[in-house]
Order: structure tokens, then sequence, then C-alpha cells
């Protein structure tokens, strides 16, 4: 397998949506093959863990938005979202989420080069259904993202496909806009260069903000099982996809305070400087 990309930078994925839609199991169900539904966090959580895109080791950050938390960012602050791609959730048993998410597309429409994906979530409760396929479909193919309906309750393949053709697009977008720097050689790309490089040595040392982990619940029972997702079982069949992670991953919370501290949250006005947060 090959490590190279990994010095490329981290791929930054956000999800949003309302709350309850689902957006912590969905993830929790990427990164490690398991549904975990008998938890609540109100606190905003961001995963970083070593997925496989293309055959090549990449890192991922996933920021996953609690909806309930009176700290959370808005659906306003969503669209100043300094990620490369962004994961849209509704419920297919909640009409309010599907209209909220519809609110989310319009605002991320706005976000330069920012790979959107709308998801539907709960198919597993087709009986309580309060949002048609199609209506989901029209507004994706409106936005001009993928559309998936998919349960995190069950194994779905669409879930484990949506998030590997997110985070291999913002892959593609990564390599092609650090091609291009380095094909410049402007000032901004070394600007770039010279932050991600700083980063990696920050991290390297232990990080320049060190993870703040929670005491108890959530945060260590979700690390622990995405350290032990390297050694668990391969994907389900009909899934094209890799096994979920091939290094540990890691948890940490988030308050707004340290996301605009991280850079997650930021203004989106020029390109090369959401870049160069990453
Ligand atoms: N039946 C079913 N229940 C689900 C599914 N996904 C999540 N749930 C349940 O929905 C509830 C909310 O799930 P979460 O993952 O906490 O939702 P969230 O969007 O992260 O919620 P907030 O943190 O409040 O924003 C939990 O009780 C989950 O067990 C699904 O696909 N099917």
């Amino acid at each position: 397998m090959k490590h190279a990309d990994r010095s490329m930078g981290r791929v930054r994925i956000a999800v949003l949506g309302k709350f309850n839609v689902g957006k912590s199991a969905l993830t929790v169900r990427y990164l490690t093959r398991r549904f975990i539904g008998e938890y609540r966090s109100n606190e905003d959580l961001l995963y970083r863990q070593a997925v496989v895109v293309s055959g090549s080791l990449t890192d991922v950050e996933i920021y996953d938005v609690s909806g309930e938390t009176r700290d959370t960012m808005t659906v306003e602050e969503a669209a100043h979202l300094a990620a490369d791609g962004a994961v849209v959730v509704y419920s297919i048993v909640d009409r309010s989420s599907f209209e909220y998410a519809r609110r989310l597309l319009g605002l991320l429409g706005a976000a330069p080069g920012l790979h959107v994906t709308l998801l539907a979530n709960k198919a597993d409760l087709a009986h309580l259904r309060e949002v048609p396929e199609s209506e989901g479909r029209a507004l994706a193919e409106a936005a001009g993202s993928p559309f998936y309906e998919v349960s995190s309750a069950e194994d779905s393949a669409g879930l484990y496909q949506a998030f590997e053709l997110l985070v291999a697009e913002c892959h593609a977008q990564l390599s092609s806009n650090n091609n291009h720097n380095a094909a410049n050689n402007n000032n901004n790309a070394v600007v770039v260069s010279g932050d991600r490089q700083q980063q990696g040595q920050q991290q390297g040392q232990g990080g320049q903000v060190p993870p703040r982990t929670r005491k108890f619940s959530v945060t260590k029972m979700l690390g622990t099982l995405i350290g032990a997702a390297k050694s668990s079982s391969p994907p389900p069949a009909g899934s094209t996809a890799a096994p979920a992670a091939s290094l540990q991953g890691t948890v940490v919370v988030c308050h707004k305070s340290e996301l605009f501290r991280r850079g997650v949250l930021r203004s989106r006005r020029h390109k090369t400087s959401i870049t160069a947060s990453l």
C-alpha cells in the first residue's frame, strides 16, 4: 500500500444537518463499520483517521457537528467551513430536517470548491417516511450533489460509497491544488506548503493544540472502536469499501472557540487561504 499521499495533508469533511438525523451514527458507521445507537453526544466531535483512498493511505478528519449544543455552529456559519467536503444529512422520517438540509445546501453552494454530498438517513424506517426519495434526489440534483438514501443502523453499501466518493474527490482536489501550487511556485504556494509542513511538525510533536479527550463515554468508546477497526472484519458483501481504517484514529471534542483557533471555521473568501488552513 502506498503511503506517499499522506504527506499531502488532511482531507477535511464536515457532517452537517439538523439534530437527531444520525450524523454521529453515520460517521461512526463509516469509520468503524459499526452502529452505535444508544449514546447521546451533545458535543461537536472531530475524528481523525487514516483511510484508504485509491489504494493510498490518506489522513482524514471528519468534523461531526452536534445539532443540540447551544455552542454549536449555526447554519450560516456552516457556509464558512474551511472544509474540503461536506456531508449534509437529513432523516427520511423528519420533514423539518429535510428543509434544514435544503437551506444548508443553498448556503454551501456559495462556497467555492466545496464538494457536497446529500445523505437521506434512517432508510430502515420507511414505514414512518415523511420525505419521498424522489424529493431528496431532486434536491441533490438541483444542488449538483451526489445523493444516497442510507441507514446507519444497517450495513448500507451506499453509506460507505458516499463517504468514499467524497473523500476521493476531495483527495483529488487537494492533489491537484498541490500540483498547481508547486508548478506556479507563487508566494501563496510557499505559504501553503510552509503552513502544512509546520502543521505536520507540530502534530508530530504532539500537536499545537493538545487533543482534549473526554474523561468517559463517547470519545473514549469511539477512540477504542476506531483503534480496533484496524483489525476489524472486511467490508460487507456488496460494498466497494476498503477496510475502515489502517491506522489508529483519534476523537477530539471541539468547542466553537477551538474551531476558530484550529482554522476549521473561517472565511472562505480566498481559496488559497482555505487550503493553507487544512
Ligand atoms: N432507525 C434508525 N435510527 C438511527 C439511524 N441513525 C441514527 N439513528 C438514531 O437516531 C438517533 C440520533 O442519532 P445521532 O447519531 O446521535 O444523531 P445526530 O444527528 O448526531 O444528533 P445530534 O448530536 O443531536 O445532532 C439515535 O437514537 C440513533 O440511534 C438509522 O439509520 N436508523
